[in-house]
């Protein structure tokens, strides 16, 4: 995904987050916060796999960026006592390399694929006999001397990440035995999750401050994570060290992150809409020409987030800004 390496509130990896992402990650379930219906499913799941003693059915994950999806795979392969191997769609450029990772996976291990929607066609066709009946169809010669060979793998469970279901082709899609679609988060499951990562960075923070960081956070954990972080270099550089609401207040102002967490590129997409489209209908192909955002980033990241605060709306005619983004933006609102 191609963003401004300097948005704070960009909900992409950035190498600080590395650091961040492992040492903050939850492990088990229990430690997950918020999405209930998905924990409440996971933990059906692989209770039923574990009594059966067999490996879980293939997971499918999607959401927007910075969610908890790869949280999330290592937490199942955790809960279930079995190793974990990480790949991503881009990454795996052959069939060939594929077939070389499954076949050295271990009974009932988890294969991850992140962005599995980048997967390329013939490395896809590989993964469905894999999925189905864990097998691997080779071809052996060439010609008309060629023959297939059927080489059996050990059972695996694959989990694919992916930011949007749709992206997937059905094939692929279809060989999911759970699908589970994870939201934005809401204020309060992120505070919670900005008091345990202070907790664990050992950074003092009182629940007010910690609800202010929730809110501006575009119902994104990473991004809580991240403005928790600079807020605590505020606070420890210009106040006493304690992340209270007014050192929140201030450190996120100056940070030009505004009170619903909305940056520059919010801006721009909204004010545009409104400037030259007179507000919409307005098609996303013609929003993207005029801003220069890409298509699929606006849709994968903005929009989820200005879509949650009701600041658009999604019609057969196009995108269309509610009365609420006007509000915000203090622009006078036509009927
Ligand atoms: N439910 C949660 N509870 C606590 N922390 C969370 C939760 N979900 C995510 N996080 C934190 O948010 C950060 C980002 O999560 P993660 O890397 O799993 O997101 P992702 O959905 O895989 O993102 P991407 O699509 O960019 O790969 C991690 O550091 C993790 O600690
Ligand atoms: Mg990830």
């Amino acid at each position: 995904m191609i963003e401004d390496e300097n948005r704070i509130v960009s909900r992409d990896l950035r190498s600080e987050d590395i650091e961040n992402d492992t040492s903050l990650r939850p492990k088990w379930i229990e430690e997950y916060i918020g999405q209930e219906k998905v924990k409440e499913k996971l933990n059906i799941f692989i209770k039923a796999a574990k009594e059966r003693e067999e490996c879980l059915d293939h997971v499918l994950l999607y959401g927007p960026p910075g969610l908890g999806k790869t949280t999330l795979a290592n937490i199942i392969a955790n809960e279930m006592g079995v190793n974990i191997r990480v790949t991503s769609g881009p990454a795996i450029e052959r069939p060939g390399d594929l077939a070389s990772i499954l076949t050295n996976l271990e009974e009932n291990d988890v294969l991850f694929i992140d962005e599995i929607h980048r997967l390329n066609r013939s490395v896809e066709e590989v993964l469905y006999p894999a999925m189905e009946d864990f097998a691997l169809d080779l071809i052996i010669g060439k010609g008309p001397s060629a023959r297939s060979v059927r080489l059996d793998l050990s059972k695996f469970t694959l989990i694919g990440a992916t930011t949007r279901a749709g992206l997937l082709t059905s094939p692929l899609r279809d060989r999911f035995g759970v699908i589970l679609n994870l939201d934005l988060y809401d204020e309060e499951s992120l505070k919670m999750i900005v008091r345990r990562s202070a907790n664990i960075l050992k950074i003092g923070i009182e629940d007010k401050g910690a609800l202010e960081i929730a809110k501006r956070s575009r119902g994104t954990p990473r991004i809580a994570n991240r403005l928790l972080k600079r807020v605590r270099d505020y606070a420890q550089v210009v106040e006493d060290g304690v992340i209270t609401v007014d050192v929140a207040n201030d450190a996120l102002k100056l940070l030009e992150i505004d009170s619903l967490g909305l940056d520059s590129v919010d801006r721009k997409l909204i004010l545009t809409m409104i400037d030259n489209f007179n507000g919409g209908p307005v098609g996303l192909d013609t929003v993207s020409a005029a801003t220069g955002e890409e298509r699929t980033t606006i849709e994968d990241v903005y929009e989820p987030y200005l879509l949650q605060m009701g600041f658009l709306n999604r019609t057969p005619r196009g995108r269309i800004v509610t009365k609420r983004a006007y509000e915000h933006f203090n622009i006078p609102y036509e009927e």
